[in-house]
């Protein structure tokens, strides 16, 4: 499948330090994972509000959304779950070269292709935000009536009831979605950055 023999890598002239530089703060990758219904969503774009707020350049790369386009062909067997997170990561790369604090929400249930996406990034730049909330809370908000589908037979494969979510084993970050409310987990995540030096 790799066929990079007749390419050629162009250096860009502009690079990821001059862009920060110009805009005035570090450009990194929040990687929520999670169940569906934990809140991904709900948070990385209650994140995104707030660094937008503060004039800081973000964005948010949402798994719903980007399976009705860029990866419009791909479905729900683990191997189309691993392709859709290695584009995703890719497109975050890029996001953060161009100096962006880019949020991405998807399950991401595999812990080996949560580790591939950490490994095309710079140390601190891959920022793995784990919400973590029980199946049971998940499936008694099902937002998208989702779970209702699944435990009646009409979804197959679906995260948590007979498809795998592996728990990430070292999270920089963890939200308890259950526990806290949305607005403690953006002043959780922003201060993670602050410390960090990121924004
Ligand atoms: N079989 C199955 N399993 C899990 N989820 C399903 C499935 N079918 C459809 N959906 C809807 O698709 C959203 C998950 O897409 P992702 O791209 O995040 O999934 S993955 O990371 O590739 O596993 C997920 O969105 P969220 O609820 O926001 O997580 C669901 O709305
Ligand atoms: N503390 C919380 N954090 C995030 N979402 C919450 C919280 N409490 C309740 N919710 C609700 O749970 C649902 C989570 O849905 P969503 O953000 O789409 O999850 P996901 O993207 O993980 O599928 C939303 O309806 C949201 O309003």
């Amino acid at each position: 499948m790799t066929n990079t023999s007749n390419i050629t890598w162009h250096t860009a002239t502009v690079t990821k330090s001059n862009r920060r530089i110009k805009n005035g703060h570090g450009s990194s990758v929040l990687w929520f994972t999670g169940l569906s219904g934990s809140g991904k969503s709900t948070i990385a774009n209650a994140v995104s509000n707030e660094l937008h707020r503060q004039g800081i350049n973000e964005y948010v790369l949402d798994g719903d959304n980007i399976r009705h386009g860029l990866n419009r062909d791909l479905g729900f067997s683990d191997q189309d779950r691993t392709e859709n997170i290695r584009r995703i990561g890719e497109v975050a790369k890029l996001f953060v070269d161009s100096g962006t604090v880019v949020t991405t929400a998807f399950i991401s249930p595999f812990r080996s292709d949560r580790d591939q996406v950490r490994d095309l990034f710079e140390g601190g730049e891959f920022i793995e935000v784990f919400v973590d909330c029980p199946l049971e809370e998940c499936e008694r908000r099902d937002p998208k009536q989702l779970y209702a589908k699944a435990r009646r037979g009409e979804i197959k494969e679906f995260t948590g009831i007979n498809s795998p979510y592996e728990t990430p084993e070292r999270p920089e970050i963890t939200i308890h979605s259950d526990l806290l409310t949305v607005k403690d987990a953006v002043e959780q995540i922003l201060k993670y950055l602050q410390e960090k030096n990121m924004i």
